[in-house]
């Protein structure tokens, strides 16, 4: 029986929610995800979060998630790259530098919509122009924010992560862990704590 609805079309996220012994019924849903003129980056991904939490809702009679992982660099929000030309102009402005994935969370239920926004520090090595070509070319990039994925090969590219690892992979599992225990969601610590 699924205990919850993930409002995602993200495999990373159901596979992070089932690491945690939560199980989903999945509903990909699709949103306009423009930002806002002069929303801030931290308004943005809380916005999308329950913006796809409170579409998928009314069609299921269980607690809904949505979430949104935006890179952000110098107050920039950085999105998923459309071509080989805006991945690499992407990898070029973060390579050497420390950047912040923000990761917005949202959980309808009996207690209505409760969110959340978590935010990591991300530091990548300098990067090659050969590595960056070289990465383009693994299919990784195109459906990450930012255009690399830590979980994947861009592992190498990983300096330092200061903040939640899971939530750079696409939802910080200590803070939805929360979220869903406020809105009844049984998780497997629950008669322990
Ligand atoms: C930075 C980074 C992002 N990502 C992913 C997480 C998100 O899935 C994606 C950002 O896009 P999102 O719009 O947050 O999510 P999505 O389009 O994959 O799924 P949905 O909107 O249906 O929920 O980038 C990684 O997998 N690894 C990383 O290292």
């Amino acid at each position: 029986m699924p205990q919850l609805c993930l409002a995602s079309a993200s495999p990373r996220r159901r596979d992070l929610l089932a690491s945690i012994g939560v199980s989903v019924e999945v509903y990909p849903c699709d949103i306009d995800e423009t930002p806002h003129a002069a929303e801030s980056a931290r308004d943005y991904v809380v916005r999308l979060a329950r913006e796809k939490a409170l579409t998928v809702a009314p069609l299921i009679s269980l607690p809904t998630l949505g979430s949104d992982t935006a890179v952000v660099l110098d107050g920039k929000i950085l999105g998923k790259p459309t071509d080989q030309h805006h991945a690499a102009s992407m990898l070029k402005a973060l390579s050497g530098r420390t950047h912040q994935v923000l990761t917005g969370v949202a959980v309808s239920g009996p207690h209505g919509v409760l969110t959340r926004c978590v935010e990591t520090r991300v530091t990548l090595r300098t990067l090659s122009n050969v590595e960056i070509s070289a990465y383009w070319h693994t299919g990784e990039p195109l459906d990450k924010a930012g255009g690399y994925a830590i979980q994947g090969l861009a592992a190498v590219f990983v300096a330092s992560l200061q903040g939640s690892y899971s939530a750079v992979v696409g939802l910080p599992l200590y803070e939805t862990a929360a979220l869903l225990r406020q809105q009844g969601v049984a998780l497997w610590d629950g008669k322990l704590t």
